[in-house]
């Protein structure tokens, strides 16, 4: 009998993530393994970066905390001749392997094979579906195919898995990572692609940002608490503040990233990602496609943006960094072209047309070489009418702090205390590391991939969600590209551009800059 698609009629539960939840249910579907038949895991550019530096630590950290349904077994794949011992090798100084772990890790490195083979051609993935077939004893078995590979060679990498590596008589999923596609139309050609070899229900594009704790918590913190619901719309909030920075540069990377740029890298994903779930309506339950049809909904009340509503940047080196890095410009990486206009930092300001926020901002902003390493959301509330405090009062402002150091803290106003009738701004805090100390957060990668096994798509994009990204987008990527529009020069390590602050103050985001935190900052994460 072959196995359906979300066909999770066995008992197998996640027992350790249900209890680093400390609760027995789970109010999303796909916390069940399929257990009755075994599973192996495909990893397609098994010898490149993403392989090495975050697909197979989070194999082994999965495999070491018990939480892959037994037996499953991974096969590399790639051009490059390899053995085990070499792939080891490659991924050691990210494995985080523990002492009294090594028998542990030894054992999981027992469980891998590796084939060698092209991309192209039949030849290679007849190969490897010889060696799965050996895995799994010529069994039934359930596949996993993740595509770690550079968009150039998915849609053949693609066609031959349909035709050749595809379990006959288990569930097959296809895991993919971005760029899906690099406009509108590239993207649909990627999505139609897929789309005529495997039903939506095998595909799982990743994002890896909707992997990310403070992430999934969003809908928790909007729809579990009351007071949240019910000022979270425009008659409230004055404008809503979506941030990534990053402290480094291109670092080698400046090839792809010269081709992609900061808009297509992290805004029209991850940044877009967050807003639609600070700003889609309730869903009617937490199925996946309960949850993504109201994210679709809600980009579709987003028109498309332009160059007015934007800041656009590109990091100069720094003579006084302290690093040879920091001193080294985005135009200077060896690897980008020289005349390049591609922006390190953008700034956009969205508008969604709808009752709930017309009107209200939705400002995302993100950039390398910054002066942090920080990834956040603030809500900011309107002032309070009817002042009696001679304009001292402050606005309320809810931080929603996603990395490092996972954080929620509203900052409100409070009567210093003692003898005086002054008030002052202070923060209701909830730091995760002092509120939940010594609980595991579980990487992105890590819930993302057991997801997959599970078979629950709430935190994968749809490629509906994905045309309406790129709907909102492709006009300004092309203007931008055609017209050669010239980033404006920012200081390595500094804030970036200047203009983006006014953008922010003219987009009613005010900062005052007297915010105290007398806290220590937590930086784990
Ligand atoms: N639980 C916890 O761990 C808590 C930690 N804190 C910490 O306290 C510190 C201050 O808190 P925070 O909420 O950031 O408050 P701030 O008021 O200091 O900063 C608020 C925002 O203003 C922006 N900003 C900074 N400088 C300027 C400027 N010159 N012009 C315009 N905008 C500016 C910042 O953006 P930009 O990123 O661009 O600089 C930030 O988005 C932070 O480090 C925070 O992490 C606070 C509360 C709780
Ligand atoms: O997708 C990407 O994300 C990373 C940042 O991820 P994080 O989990 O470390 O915040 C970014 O560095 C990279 O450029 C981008 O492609």
């Amino acid at each position: 009998m072959a196995y359906l698609e979300g066909d999770h009629n066995t008992q197998g539960t996640l027992d350790l993530i249900i209890k680093s939840l400390k609760s027995p249910k789970m109010i999303c579907e796909g916390i069940h393994f399929d257990r009755k038949i075994p599973h192996t895991f495909v990893i397609f550019g098994a010898s490149g970066d993403l392989a090495k530096k975050k697909i197979y630590p989070t194999l082994w950290w999965l495999y070491r905390d018990d939480l892959l349904p037994k037996p499953t077994k991974f096969c590399g794949y790639a051009r490059s001749k390899l053995t085990i011992e070499k792939l080891k090798e490659n991924c050691k100084q990210y494995m985080k392997v523990q002492a009294h772990e090594v028998d542990k890790y030894d054992e999981f490195w027992d469980l891998n094979e590796y084939v060698a083979g092209n991309y192209d051609g039949r030849t290679g993935f007849e190969l490897l579906n010889q060696q799965l077939e050996l895995m799994e004893n010529k069994n039934r078995a359930n596949r996993i195919f993740y595509l770690a590979l550079p968009p150039s060679v998915f849609d053949e990498v693609t066609v031959n898995i349909k035709n050749i590596c595809m379990s006959t008589c288990g569930w097959n999923r296809v895991i993919v990572e971005k760029p899906f596609g690099r406009d509108d139309v590239s993207s649909k050609a990627l999505s139609d692609h897929l789309a005529g070899l495997f039903s939506e229900e095998q595909l799982y594009r990743i994002d890896h940002y909707l992997g990310k704790e403070m992430v999934q918590n969003l809908m928790t913190i909007r729809f579990g608490n009351k007071i949240l619901s019910s000022t979270w719309n425009r008659e409230n909030i004055a404008s809503v503040l979506i941030t990534f920075k990053e402290p480094f540069g291109t670092q080698g990377r400046g090839g792809y990233f010269d081709e992609f740029g900061i808009i297509r890298d992290v805004m029209q994903n991850h940044l877009l990602q967050i807003l639609s779930l600070v700003a889609m309506e309730k869903p009617v339950s937490c199925h996946p496609d309960d949850i993504r049809d109201e994210k679709v909904k809600v980009l579709k009340s987003i028109a498309a943006l332009e160059l007015k509503d934007m800041v656009l940047g590109q990091y100069v080196g720094n003579p006084q960094g302290r690093t040879e890095d920091e001193r080294t410009g985005y135009l200077e990486d060896e690897t980008v072209d020289k005349n390049s206009t591609t922006p390190t930092y953008a700034l956009a300001v969205l508008h969604i047309n709808n009752e709930r926020w017309q009107d209200v901002p939705f400002i995302l902003r993100c950039g390398k070489a910054l002066n942090d390493r920080k990834a956040e959301v603030r809500i900011q509330y309107h002032d309070v009418p009817g002042d009696i405090f001679e304009g001292n009062s402050k606005r309320n402002e809810l931080v929603i702090r996603v990395q490092p150091g996972e954080a929620l803290y509203f900052k409100m106003m409070t009567k210093t205390p003692g003898i005086t009738f002054d008030i002052e701004e202070t923060e209701l805090d909830l730091t995760y590391e002092h509120r939940y100390r010594g609980f595991y957060l579980p990487d992105a990668y890590e819930r993302l991939i057991l997801d997959v096994f599970c078979g629950s798509q709430m935190h994968f994009v749809r490629s509906d969600e994905l045309c309406e990204a790129w709907r909102i987008f492709t006009p300004i990527l092309h203007r931008i590209e055609k017209e050669r529009i010239k980033p404006i020069p920012y200081l390595y390590g500094s804030r970036g551009p200047k203009e983006a602050n006014r953008k922010c103050e003219e987009n009613n985001f005010k900062y005052y800059g007297s915010y105290k935190w007398h806290g220590n900052r937590s930086t784990s994460s």
